[in-house]
């Protein structure tokens, strides 16, 4: 895949409307959230090591919100069990095109269908495994306790859920400390403060973040018994649940 820079805000936009992964978003997505997102390569890689350990023969294996795919490689590469397919769901249209061709360049015996779909509307059943990297945080409260009841009663025993996010913490030193670091890396990986700015405004109404312990209790009231979190990178990080 080639990789687009992301300049997208690199000059004034005289209107900053709200943030979506439109055909502009998904052509710059791998070096938009490379350099964005702290420890997003280690995340991706690691899912993989967890669908080795969690996928079960005869299952299924759902990515919500998989944008390009990235997850679902990780975890196609690293599934050895029989008989399992993956779902990789996303509701904007480019990514899903571009998730397809992505997907299609690699050969896999493990079948995929990607499909463009609200997150909040599909029908899950007998997963062993379900992604949502970066995804939960862009639906509303409400949306957020649906889908993590739904993806608890689609998950078999044993089965397990990541749930990777930007979070927010309580503790207003630490939320600001980690908020500035964030924002450091943002610099260090050639963002101007003109591009983070704009950014963030775009994102402001439309990505609300979470403390560790708002998204620990959600996934306790959807019924799982083993929650804590397996990554954190400033205010970025990954939890995991397991039926
Ligand atoms: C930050 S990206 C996810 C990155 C991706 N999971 C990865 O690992 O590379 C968020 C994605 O969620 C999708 N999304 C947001 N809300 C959604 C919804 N309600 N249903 C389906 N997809 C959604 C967006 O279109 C976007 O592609
Ligand atoms: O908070 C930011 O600055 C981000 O860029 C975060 C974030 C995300 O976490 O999804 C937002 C949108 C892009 O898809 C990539 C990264």
């Amino acid at each position: 895949m080639d990789i687009k820079k992301d300049q997208l805000f690199i000059t004034p936009i005289e209107k900053l409307g709200d943030w979506t992964f439109d055909e502009k978003v998904a052509e710059v997505f791998p070096d938009m959230v490379q350099r964005s997102v702290p420890g997003y390569s280690n995340i991706i890689s690691m899912i993989g090591m967890l669908a080795e350990r969690f996928v079960q023969a005869n299952s299924m294996i759902y990515d919500l919100g998989c944008s390009l795919g990235a997850a679902t490689l990780s975890i196609r590469r690293n599934v050895n069990q029989e008989n399992c397919h993956i779902i990789a769901v996303d509701n904007s249209q480019p990514m899903v095109e571009r998730c397809k061709r992505h997907i299609e360049s690699y050969k896999s015996s493990t079948p995929v269908d990607v499909i463009c779909d609200d997150i909040c509307h599909i029908n899950m059943q007998n997963a062993s495994m379900v992604v949502l990297n970066f995804t939960l945080q862009f639906l509303t409260p409400e949306n957020r306790q649906r889908v993590l009841n739904n993806i608890y009663n689609a998950l078999k025993p044993n089965g397990i859920l990541v749930l990777s996010e930007k979070f927010s913490f309580s503790d207003t030193c630490i939320d600001e400390l980690l908020f500035n670091m964030h924002h450091d890396f943002k610099r260090a990986n050639g963002y101007s403060e003109l591009e983070i700015s704009q950014k963030r405004n775009m994102l402001e109404n439309v990505m609300l973040t979470d403390t560790i312990e708002t998204h620990k209790q959600r996934l306790s009231k959807a019924g799982f018994k083993h929650i804590d979190t397996w990554f954190q990178c400033f205010n970025f990080g990954s939890i995991i649940a397991i039926k």
